[in-house]
């Protein structure tokens, strides 16, 4: 569990993160979303300790990460794993070389205890038999999954996902978000993801913090977003005439207005 305590972080004059405060649970996906400049990248930063904030506590597992001393936040990072943008996989390293690498890292594990964790993890999120191949020769799919998998390979307490589907198409998006959810739930895992993605909001949005100028605008889930009343949150997420329609249709359905003759639930996924 992370708790967020009321952080503050400005840059100069400019306050970027004004009294934000969250709670994120073990097995759930927590998306941040906002537009552009609302400050979801230095909120995430904010968290694993890439900046620190001027004001507030970030709390991991009751313990305060903020007052912490190098050698305390050193351990809460080793709980922490990371999916970035576009992957960031090494392009001089193969599949397994790349997934084996926190693994050197961090561990004294021998080269046979390595790889068997390195296949483990492969075949977890179905890349068998992608080892030996090199980033250049694989798709953006598989290159999410070999970041995946090598975000999971210490066994992370909490994983953070910038983007994850940026870069993909629909279809691979959706793989990509039910293999997150999935291992999210398996392994009990705190999940903190910056999204733009409708599709994910929809689909994962265990919980949803909407970032408006640099605040908490509004707090829901997947369930709750659509029939917000949030003026700001509905201008976001419906700027999409395909959503906007599909919420007054729900809204009509649900009062009874019109016939359930199709699942909106599905078209919504
Ligand atoms: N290192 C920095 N120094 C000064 N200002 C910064 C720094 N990092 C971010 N900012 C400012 O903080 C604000 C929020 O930026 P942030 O990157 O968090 O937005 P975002 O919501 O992640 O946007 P996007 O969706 O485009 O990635 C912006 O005005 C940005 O210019």
């Amino acid at each position: 569990m992370i708790e967020v305590n009321n952080i503050v972080k400005g840059f100069g004059d400019k306050i970027v993160i004004n009294d934000v405060s969250a709670v994120m649970e073990p097995g759930k996906c927590n998306l941040i979303i906002g537009s552009s400049g609302s400050g979801k990248t230095v909120f995430m930063k904010c968290l694993v300790g890439l900046f620190t904030p001027d004001r507030g506590q970030i709390v991991y597992q009751g313990e305060d990460f903020t007052s912490m001393d190098d050698n305390g936040k050193k351990e809460i990072r080793k709980q922490i794993g990371m999916l970035f943008q576009g992957s960031a996989l090494f392009d001089s390293l193969n599949v397994e070389q790349n997934i084996q690498f926190p693994l050197d890292m961090f561990t004294d594990w021998s080269t046979a205890e390595k790889r068997k964790r390195v296949n483990e993890v492969l075949a977890r999120v179905n890349l068998k038999d992608a080892n030996k191949k090199f980033p250049a020769e694989i798709s953006g799919g598989m290159k999410k999954r070999v970041g995946i998998a090598r975000a999971i390979v210490l066994n992370p307490k909490y994983l953070f996902c910038d983007e994850p589907n940026s870069g993909l198409d629909p279809q691979t998006s959706l793989v990509i978000d039910k293999l997150i959810k999935e291992l999210t739930e398996e392994y009990q895992i705190t999940t903190v993801i910056n999204t733009h993605d409708m599709n994910s909001v929809m689909e994962i949005g265990d919980k949803i913090i909407y970032m408006y100028q640099g605040h908490k605008e509004w707090e829901g889930n997947n369930k709750e977003i659509i029939f917000s009343k949030n003026q700001r949150l509905n201008d976001f997420i419906f700027a999409s005439e395909f959503l906007r329609d599909a919420k007054d249709m729900r809204m009509l359905e649900q009062a009874g207005k019109i016939e359930n003759n199709r699942n909106m639930d599905d078209l919504l996924k």
